[in-house]
């Protein structure tokens, strides 16, 4: 995906990074380039060089290594159409290592030495990363990447040495020694760029993924830099045991989605109905309720009306020795519409009478097209499901005994079932069973501020701020020792 950019682009998914998001994270810049400047190696640096009134001299730095690093501050501004340009000024590097130099000073005397040595460094880094797509994965392209010197200053250990050798080398070095941290520092910069740009994008992967059911986050193009904001286009497309099916989709146009909040991700709603066909293929569309359970809920509805229906279906026997199964008979369609996300399912209920010795038998069943109407809000870590409409279409009932009441009055029963038990029960288990996936996923570890579920014609709008999530910094820095 993504090379010379496919012109459908069947974008199922946009994650959109604002301004104030690049702020945030830009916080956590100093960690990165710290690791980054620990982790470079600095090779030896060897060299001659023949001396008025010295002779040939020999010299090399060896085992260079970081002492000390303190970072001073950072900015990050997005470039429009081009990158993220993050500027990092008075980074204070001391290194260092041994200096072993020789040169023989006149006929008999020759001078062996090695001492070790400190440099003290002040220098700015300019990187300028640009985003692209390689392989369906965003890549983070840090290959504008300058480093500039304030101060280089060579310290010899040991004895005083006289001034002037210290002088020297600094001159002979200072030249190799820039070049050398300049390709060492941007190397490794460029390294840890892309294990991170990896690390979410697995992240991600993982996020959206629950056991056989997983969206394949692909990219369908390059990432879009602007202004005010750097976003993601996506495919979206369900892999169910690991079988992709696409749809077609680009209704997304950048106007759909602001740049005041720090994250927005747009989902097409043929990516939510795919996800709720993959969970019927899966079995996970179905719901068993114990008879003291719905006995329960029969009595706190107050459903004590249909006493007489309810001793006949059960022919007697107690609730306890019952249990109702209720089903999905189809995969259920999801559409998202400005009132909310429209569900139409054709559900099954079933009362089935336990028996001591046997299996189950069916007592009572019926069929019904129930169309819901539904907003989603993510309050204390806690997915929460409103409904706001629903739509009931009776379409059968079987029962095995022959029941007394006509049929409407069995159909006002079964519709007023449905309404006062069976939506409610369905939501109420609903919400735990999403949350619990959301929080499996980790999702309750990111300090998520102010989270909004919007719907409008034909997708679905998360909309957030959030803290800097540095539980993923500490995950991702233990990647990368
Ligand atoms: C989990 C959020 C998400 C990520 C997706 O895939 C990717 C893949 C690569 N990069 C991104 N970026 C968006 C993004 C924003 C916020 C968090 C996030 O993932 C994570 F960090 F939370 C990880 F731990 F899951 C990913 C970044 C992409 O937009 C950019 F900036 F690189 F262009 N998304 C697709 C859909 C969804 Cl809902």
């Amino acid at each position: 995906a993504c090379k010379g950019q496919s012109s459908s682009s069947q974008t199922g998914i946009v994650c959109r990074i604002t301004r104030p998001a690049v702020l945030v994270l830009n916080q956590e810049t100093r960690q990165v380039i710290q690791k980054a400047l620990q982790r470079a190696t600095y090779p030896d640096i060897k060299g001659e060089r023949v001396i008025l009134f010295l002779g040939k001299v020999n010299y090399g730095l060896y085992n260079i290594q970081i002492s000390s690093l303190s970072i001073f501050s950072s900015q990050a501004e997005l470039k429009k159409d081009k990158s993220i340009d993050i500027a990092i000024q008075n980074v204070s590097v001391t290194f260092k290592g041994t200096l072993q130099y020789d040169y023989n000073g006149g006929w008999l005397l020759e001078v062996h030495r090695s001492v070790d040595f400190e440099i003290d460094t002040s220098l700015d880094l300019q990187i300028n990363t640009q985003l692209n797509c390689e392989a369906g994965r965003v890549q983070a392209d840090t290959s504008d990447c300058y480093l500039s010197f304030h101060k280089l200053l060579l310290r010899l250990h040991g004895e005083k040495q006289p001034g002037w050798i210290e002088q020297l080398f600094t001159d002979f070095i200072s030249f190799t020694l820039k070049l050398i941290l300049k390709g060492q520092v941007c190397k490794e910069i460029s390294v840890l760029a892309n294990i991170m740009a990896n690390f979410v994008q697995d992240k991600a992967a993982n996020f959206l993924t629950d056991g056989d059911i997983g969206v394949d986050i692909s990219l369908t193009r390059t990432p879009v830099i602007k202004g005010s904001y750097l976003e993601s286009h996506h495919k979206g497309f369900l892999t169910y045991k690991n079988q992709s099916s696409s749809f077609q989709d680009s209704t997304y146009t950048p106007n759909l989605l602001g740049d005041s909040r720090m994250l927005y991700f747009w989902f097409s709603d043929k990516v939510l109905s795919s996800l709720a066909k993959a969970a019927f293929l899966d079995k996970r569309l179905m719901l068993t309720l114990t008879g003291d359970e719905f006995k329960a809920l029969l009595e706190n509805k107050a459903l004590d009306t249909f006493q007489d229906i309810l001793l006949e279906i059960f022919q007697g026997s107690s609730f306890s020795d019952s249990q109702v199964v209720v089903r999905s008979l189809t995969a259920p369609l999801i559409t998202c519409k400005l009132e909310g996300t429209v569900v139409k399912s054709s559900v099954s209920v079933e009362i089935q009478l336990l028996h001591q010795d046997q299996a189950p038998t069916v007592a009572f069943s019926f069929e019904e097209d129930v169309v819901t109407v539904m907003q989603a809000s993510y309050e204390e870590k806690k997915l929460i499901l409103g409904l706001s409409d629903f739509q009931i279409q009776h379409k059968s009932f079987r029962s095995v005994a022959t029941l007394s009441m006509s049929q409407e009055s069995i159909q006002a029963f079964l519709k007023s079932l449905t309404t006062m038990v069976g939506i409610p029960v369905i939501i109420s288990r609903l919400e735990p069973a999403l949350t619990t996936l959301l929080n499996s996923k980790g999702l309750d570890l990111f300090d998520i501020i102010n989270p909004e579920v919007l719907t409008k014609q034909g997708y679905l709008v998360l909309q957030m701020d959030f803290g800097f999530p540095q539980h993923l910094l500490e995950d991702f820095l233990q990647t990368i020792i």
